[in-house]
């Protein structure tokens, strides 16, 4: 397998050192993957995409594009040097060039510039768009010419900043997809920022999770979502019950001491039979459309709260979960 991004001992401060975005990160994305970069506010996503390429100076460590080394303490190759596309969420179109035009302008080869670039624009599905101009275009279409305008020069590694964050909910899915597949399509390699952890899941071939400037797991999706490290990437990927004492106690379900413990939302059951039950009371019901949310008080006064689709009458109802669902971290 070939690799086409190699990060070695990255590490970024600001401020004099006070604030350490990234630390001693290492990772590698093989040539063609699509890796998703996730985490909380903070965490240092941005100066990571931004480390590569090539807006920020490292601190210390290595970055390797292709075997070829574009970025250490002795070194800082310019970003139109890197081989580096990059799409952002505010698209960054130049409002007074036509969507021709703003493709062509990624194009550094002086060798048939505009046959690349209506290419291009066909595989993202704009061919007859050419001579329009960003504001006659729709949100999602815009964001489809900055990805042309990305793609045109064929870089090693596409980045993709947030980039469906401003859209709305119907035209992230569709576009999320289609973008992907153009991705695919073109075989580049592709590294994205998200704080949707469902795009993530949705897309990537692998999940780099940033905890505090630091890479705390780095998986295939269903990996990580199956055996997260920490209750920080498992309630990254969807709601999360720590199991606490008060509530080990209501299920009776004596775990491990020296461990932290903890069930997703949607492996807690009702009214069924499971290893661990416990009767509740419901306190409040909120209806979500195909689901309702309930807020629960357990036998010994312990508060939960369950999603679930079963109708559910009366008062009382019993709350439960599998062991083989609980999942455990050295924390
Ligand atoms: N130019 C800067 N000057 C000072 N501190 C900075 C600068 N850029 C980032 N930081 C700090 O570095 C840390 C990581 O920031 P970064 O923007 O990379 O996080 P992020 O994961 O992208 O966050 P968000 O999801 O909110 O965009 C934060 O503590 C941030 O305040």
């Amino acid at each position: 397998m070939q690799t086409t991004l190699t990060i070695k001992n990255l590490t970024k401060s600001f401020d004099q050192g006070k604030v350490k975005a990234l630390d001693n990160v290492n990772f590698f994305v093989n040539k063609g993957d699509i890796c998703a970069v996730v985490g909380e506010s903070g965490s240092g996503k941005t100066t990571l995409i931004r480390l590569i390429a090539g807006l920020e100076e490292l601190d210390s460590g290595e970055i390797h594009i292709e075997n070829k080394l574009v970025a250490s303490i002795k070194k800082n190759i310019a970003p139109e040097k890197r081989d580096v596309g990059m799409v952002f969420q505010e698209y960054a179109l130049f409002p007074h060039l036509s969507v021709l035009e703003n493709v062509v302008y990624g194009i550094k080869t002086s060798k048939a510039k505009k046959e690349r670039a209506l290419d291009t624009l066909e595989l993202v599905g704009l061919k007859g768009y050419e001579k329009r101009y960003p504001h006659e275009l729709s949100g999602g279409q815009q964001q489809r010419v900055a990805l042309a305008r990305a793609l045109a020069p064929k870089p090693s590694v596409l980045i993709l900043d947030e980039p469906f964050s401003n859209l709305d909910s119907m035209m992230r899915y569709r576009l999320r997809n289609e973008v992907f597949n153009i991705i695919k399509k073109t075989g580049v390699t592709a590294i994205f920022v998200t704080h949707d952890t469902q795009d993530a899941l949705a897309v990537a071939d692998e999940i780099l999770i940033l905890q505090n400037g630091k890479l705390v797991q780095k998986d295939e999706a269903s990996e990580l979502y199956k055996k997260p490290q920490s209750i920080y990437v498992a309630s990254l990927f969807g709601n999360t019950v720590q199991l606490n004492k008060g509530l080990q106690i209501a299920f009776k379900c004596p775990l491990k001491e020296d461990c932290c413990h903890a069930i997703r939302n949607e492996n807690l059951t009702v009214n069924k039979d499971c290893d661990y039950v416990s009767e509740a009371e419901i306190l409040k019901r909120t209806f979500l459309g195909t689901h309702s949310q309930l807020l629960l008080k357990l036998d010994n006064g312990e508060h939960l709260t369950v999603v679930t689709n079963e109708p559910v009458l009366g008062k009382t109802i019993k709350v439960g979960f599998n062991s083989k669902d609980v999942l455990a971290f050295d924390e």
